[in-house]
């Protein structure tokens, strides 16, 4: 393909990248140069959705159609958006989205397609969790909720990786929606996992009733020190589950081909099992948000290049999770097959 001219306006969109995501906007940049502006602009697409989505400043029937014709707003030559709060923290994006639009334009049609479909689907996931009266009770609701807030970001990206010719046609098939989905939901759920007392002074919960209603009448009682223990036993629930979507992402990785998109889908995992074991059976959780040591993580940016590799760093934090597990926790035999399951692979 003739190597196209990097223009103002990709330059201005990898600024906005770097703004939003520093570590992962260099992971982002080292796809080879056919994905790099679709990646660049469905990643930017999302977080200007996210940063609608996001904003409790801005009341629903604003919220809601905005969101709702997001889809449409991608064709829109020089729209941007002031309307965020003051302490939205990607507002500049929104801002500044025209470049984005200039960019998404300039791409061929079969990104353009996938990138549209995938962002009307994500607004209407997100208009239905909108309404506060919405909450996450099942296991099911878990993940469709998660299905709509990440699942279709894997699912996307999969399609583009297939239209850029990298990657074989089974990256479009089927199972594609359903390994490409499990790839987003082993990384919320992580995420969700991660984040529970940010979320909850935000008064948003993402953890499903259908669990933590065993351990707690609100989930206000885990900021109290004596029920520490419940509130543990709670999230290594959600971490089990959560395990159980390793095998579908190592069943993904081993159909990559291309190193660039590799290294692209590997890392976000690797990150991922390594919070998983920092948060087992961990209280501070309930404390602050626990991230992993920023040393680990760069170790981990730099050795996931191949599968045995990055089977290796899975073995190596399930092995060290199992240190952590005691047989008096509720989902110990649980956890213990979910363990062997995900490593059954190394
Ligand atoms: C095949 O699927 C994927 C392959 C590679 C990467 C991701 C996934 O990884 C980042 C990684 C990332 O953004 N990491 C942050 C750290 C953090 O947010 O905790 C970072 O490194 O700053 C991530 O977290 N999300 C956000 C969602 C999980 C909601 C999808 C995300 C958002 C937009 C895009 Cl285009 C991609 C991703 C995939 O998505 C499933």
């Amino acid at each position: 393909t003739i190597q196209k001219e990097t223009t103002k306006e990709l330059i201005e969109c990898y600024r906005l990248l770097g703004l939003t995501s520093r570590s992962f906007a260099a992971v982002i940049q080292a796809l080879q140069p056919e994905l790099r502006a679709a990646v660049c602009v469905f990643y930017l697409v999302l977080r200007g959705l996210d940063t609608i989505e996001d904003d409790m400043t801005i009341p629903f029937d604003t919220k809601a159609p905005l969101l709702l014709d997001f889809h449409n707003i991608l064709y829109k030559e020089g729209w941007t958006f002031d309307g965020n709060g003051p302490d939205e923290k990607d507002r500049h994006l929104l801002l500044e989205f025209h470049y984005v639009v200039t960019e998404f334009l300039r791409l061929k049609k079969e990104y353009r397609d996938v990138i549209q479909n995938i962002t009307q689907r994500m607004a209407k996931g997100m208009c239905h969790y909108a309404d506060e009266s919405i909450t996450v009770i099942t296991l099911a609701d878990w993940d469709e909720y998660c299905h709509h807030v990440a699942g279709l970001v894997g699912i996307g990206l999969s399609k583009l990786f297939a239209a850029s010719g990298l990657e074989s046609e089974e990256f479009y098939g089927k199972e594609c929606e359903h390994l490409g989905n499990q790839m987003g939901l082993f990384l919320q759920k992580t995420n969700i996992i991660r984040d529970f007392l940010e979320d909850l002074d935000e008064g948003r919960v993402w953890w499903p009733k259908c669990v933590w209603g065993k351990y707690a009448a609100s989930l206000e009682e885990f900021r109290l020190p004596e029920n520490r223990g419940k509130a543990v036993a709670c999230m290594n629930e959600l971490i089990t589950n959560a395990l159980e979507h390793i095998p579908a992402m190592f069943t993904y990785m081993s159909k990559i081909t291309e190193q660039s998109v590799f290294n692209f889908c590997a890392i976000p995992q690797v990150m991922a099992v390594a919070t998983l074991n920092s948060c087992y059976n961990n209280p501070r959780v309930f404390q602050k948000v626990v991230k992993i040591r920023k040393g680990l993580a760069v170790r981990y940016m730099l050795d996931s290049k191949n599968m045995d590799a990055v089977a290796l760093i899975f073995d190596e934090q399930l092995k060290e999770l199992e240190t952590k597990m005691n047989p008096s926790d509720p989902s110990y035999k649980a956890t213990t097959l979910a363990v062997h399951n995900a490593r059954r692979l190394v």
